[in-house]
């Protein structure tokens, strides 16, 4: 194939464009950088010697950016200008190429050229080849245990089996109902994503508060009703993660309807959730912030016959920050619990801490909140094995069946949107994307319809000449786009995915992150959970813990995970329960290859269902079949170029592209310390980068001032994000870890970056 564009990443030839010698425009730094960067070059420029340094700058490191010390570099001529090769006929009768003017600083790269190769040279080994491991997480069906011989009532059992469809216990389920019904100690329930710890720990709890119902009829020929008191507290990190549980508790509670649970999780009218307490509860669910606030100013809150207090995905409750209020409200319930009129009430409090993983921050919730604790495990044995040193226990995370693998990428588009191509029985997926920005970009991307682009185009051609569109138009273009994207969704967080469907396989589109008003997530959520049509939900990590969204085949990681447990958390949305399960993780070459070991660190066997996928083989399965090599690569690299048009042809897409670039630079700077090595932002080639969201800018350049579009929803939590404490939980809930954004290594490296890339001062991962 012909080199079509130029390289990334490299000056550009003086004889091109002439160093200025005034700077005006931007702020004070911007000029003084450009000033002296513009000294710089013309001191280095020695003819001849500029291909030789990019070589050898190449060779030693395959993605650094020599910032400052960039070679000299030949700018390809108009005629071999990709660009302006035309990348589908044009309608109407002028068929000339379009000229879209040229800006000096801009680059056109080839997406086949100067790209770093893998330094890993391990062959690689396709999903299929993976071998198949028996589910780690599934229901225990030819087991002996039933949920009856577990000591459930048999109520309660002929429900969850009849109304719930449960027909047995997971493992972790049988270790924590036997222990949690029988035991008054505090427990730490640890299992792999998807094991059923929600139940593990909700069918005892409900089992203990039934069980006050029969002693209470003994004595006074009572149930236990609404106003006998709040026996039980659940607290989870975010809204999302409360409203899931208190669903599966209400489905419970569907067989003893005398229990009443509610929640308190803000997103409402504090004067509501008031009520709600006042009419009386007898199990609630609540977010940390929300819990402390009620404490402290509702009276209707009585807490002193609370017997049991589960603080779950408890490593995300540390994440976010939330240690003090949780010391604040385990020290409230101490302080006000009472004898129980009720007989049958424990007089200590159980305290449950709940995680798929075992960090050194859940350790600490346990030395805040339990006592004397009992570690659950799915394999009780486990426990006693001696060998078991911390490093096992840390690797055997993963279900077994879930079959991972990775792709060693340059930075460039293409590859995710030939992942979704429905590949055989992928219906639903998940993408992670860095941060909010770089979600919203790729949803646009995707879902833009380029019959209706090509249209308007063609009608502005035919228009030539004369005024342009008038007002008129724009507004029916502009009502025309709502309109369709409101079919699907009223907030414009739902479109056709247009980039992956084909007209026999449409396949829908959703957006989820932190930043959408409450009610916007909570119906898009909904909306992908219940949707039986193929969809893609691309997504930053507020939708990594925790969340139970059915039938998830396929999570790709099109950027890493800022540590390895999140990256455990979002691969753990699919291979729930036993089923099987995909996941595909993005990696450039250079030290991010380095992460496979972290990758298979995840497995109990060393990573056998861990495999390699050829990042070509995705490009030729999706852009042209396997015989002529030719095609596939010219294909790919004119649906960047297309993509890289509708960037520039729209002012308000380009912007999203710049400001998504500029937030994913900041954001990768966030990696956890001890992953920083593999996520080394002085080898992140920003020309790739900028490449892959669409921009032609010298990443220098890249420059987006002020708060993200969308952003007025949110404005109120901003404000309190600056203020104080509860705008930072909700901040946090798509920012990797706080204990990341506050390590004096990621702040200096924000710090060099905003230099470098002379960005805004603020860290808007939301
Ligand atoms: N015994 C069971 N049989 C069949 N399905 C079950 C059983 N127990 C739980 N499930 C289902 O498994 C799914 C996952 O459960 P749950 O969300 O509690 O997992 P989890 O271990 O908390 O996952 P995560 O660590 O990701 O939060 C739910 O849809 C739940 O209904």
């Amino acid at each position: 194939m012909a080199d079509d564009g130029m390289l990334m990443n490299f000056s550009i030839g003086d004889s091109v464009i002439k160093p200025e010698a005034k700077f005006k425009g931007g702020t004070w730094r911007d000029r003084l950088t450009a000033k002296k960067r513009s000294a710089h070059r013309v001191s280095e420029k020695e003819p001849g010697d500029g291909e030789a340094a990019a070589r050898n700058a190449a060779s030693k490191n395959p993605n650094q950016i020599q910032l400052g010390t960039r070679p000299v570099k030949r700018q390809r001529t108009e005629d071999t200008d990709s660009f302006n090769r035309p990348s589908a006929p044009r309608s109407g009768g002028d068929r000339r190429p379009q000229q879209h003017p040229r800006d000096p600083r801009q680059f056109i790269s080839s997406l086949f050229s100067s790209n770093p190769e893998a330094r890993n040279p391990e062959e690689p080994k396709e999903e299929r080849d993976a071998e198949d491991a028996k589910p780690t997480n599934a229901p225990l069906i030819d087991g002996l245990d039933t949920f009856t011989n577990l000591g459930l009532s048999p109520n309660l059992a002929a429900h969850l089996l009849t109304k719930l469809e449960l027909k047995a216990p997971t493992a972790i389920q049988t270790s924590s109902i036997t222990q949690l019904l029988k035991e008054e100690s505090d427990a730490f329930i640890q299992a792999e994503t998807g094991s059923g710890k929600t139940l593990a720990y909700l069918l005892p709890l409900v089992q203990r508060i039934m069980d006050l119902s029969k002693a209470k009829n003994e004595h006074t020929d009572t149930q236990v009703h609404r106003d006998s008191g709040l026996f039980a507290i659940i607290l989870a990190p975010t809204r999302e993660l409360c409203k899931q549980i208190s669903v599966v508790l209400e489905n419970i509670l569907r067989c003893a309807n005398w229990i009443v649970c509610g929640t308190v999780i803000g997103g409402e009218k504090k004067k509501s959730e008031k009520a709600r307490l006042r009419k009386g509860l007898n199990i609630l669910v609540a977010t940390p912030g929300r819990l402390v606030d009620h404490l402290d100013n509702t009276e209707a809150l009585e807490v002193s016959n609370v017997r049991w207090l589960v603080l779950d995905e408890g490593d995300r409750l540390m994440d976010m920050g939330f240690e003090e209020e949780l010391q604040g409200i385990v020290k409230k319930l101490d302080a006000r619990q009472r004898p129980s009129r009720v007989p049958g009430v424990p007089t200590r409090r159980t305290t449950i801490l709940c995680s798929a993983t075992l960090k050194m921050n859940v350790q600490k919730l346990g030395e805040i909140s339990l006592k004397d604790a009992v570690h659950i495990k799915a394999d009780p044995s486990e426990e006693d094995d001696e060998k078991s040193n911390k490093e096992e226990e840390e690797s055997f995370r993963v279900p077994a069946q879930l079959k991972q693998s990775y792709a060693i990428v340059p930075a460039k588009l293409p590859y995710l949107k030939r992942t979704f191509m429905r590949k055989g029985s992928v219906m639903k997926a998940i993408v992670f994307m860095s941060c909010a920005d770089v979600v919203d970009f790729h949803f646009e991307l995707f879902s833009r319809n380029q019959d209706r682009e090509q249209q308007r185009k063609s009608d502005e051609e035919e228009k030539d000449g004369k005024d342009g569109k008038d007002g008129k138009d724009e507004k029916d273009e502009k009502d025309e786009k709502d309109e369709e994207k409101e079919k699907l969704s009223a907030h414009g967080t739902i479109a056709p995915g247009r980039a992956f469907s084909t007209p026999t396989n449409p396949v829908i589109l959703h957006r989820l992150h932190g930043s959408l008003p409450q009610n916007v997530r909570t119906a898009t959520l909904g909306s992908f959970s219940r949707s039986t049509e193929a969809c893609v939900m691309i997504c930053t990590d507020v939708a990594s813990r925790g969340l139970d969204l059915p039938n998830v085949d396929l999570v790709v990681e099109y950027d890493p995970a800022f540590s390895s447990d999140d990256h455990t958390h979002r691969i753990g949305r699919t291979a729930r329960v036993g089923r099987d399960g995909r996941a595909l993780v993005f990696l450039q070459p250079g030290c991010e290859e380095n992460y496979v070991e972290v990758l298979k660190r995840g497995y109990r066997d060393g990573g056998k269902a861990l495999t390699r996928t050829d990042a070509n083989e995705i490009l030729k399965r999706g852009f042209g079949g396997n015989d002529k090599k030719k095609n596939w690569e010219e294909k790919t690299t004119d649906w960047q170029i297309d993509v890289e048009r509708w960037a520039l042809d729209n002012p308000d897409y380009l912007e999203m592209a710049r400001r998504a670039f500029q937030s994913h630079v900041r954001a990768y700077a966030t990696h956890t310390s001890a992953e920083r090595s593999m996520f080394n932002i002085k080898e992140l080639h920003l020309g790739h980068l900028a490449k892959s969201f669409a921009l032609r800018d010298r990443p220098g350049k890249i420059n987006v001032p002020g708060l993200r579009p969308g952003q007025e929803d949110t404005k109120k939590d901003f404000k309190a994000a600056r203020n104080g404490v509860a705008g930072n939980k909700r901040k946090a809930e798509d920012a990797p870890s706080s204990t990341n954004v506050t390590d004096e290594a990621a702040r200096k490296m924000r710090a060099k970056m905003r230099e470098h890339m002379s960005g805004a001062n603020e860290f808007n991962l939301a």
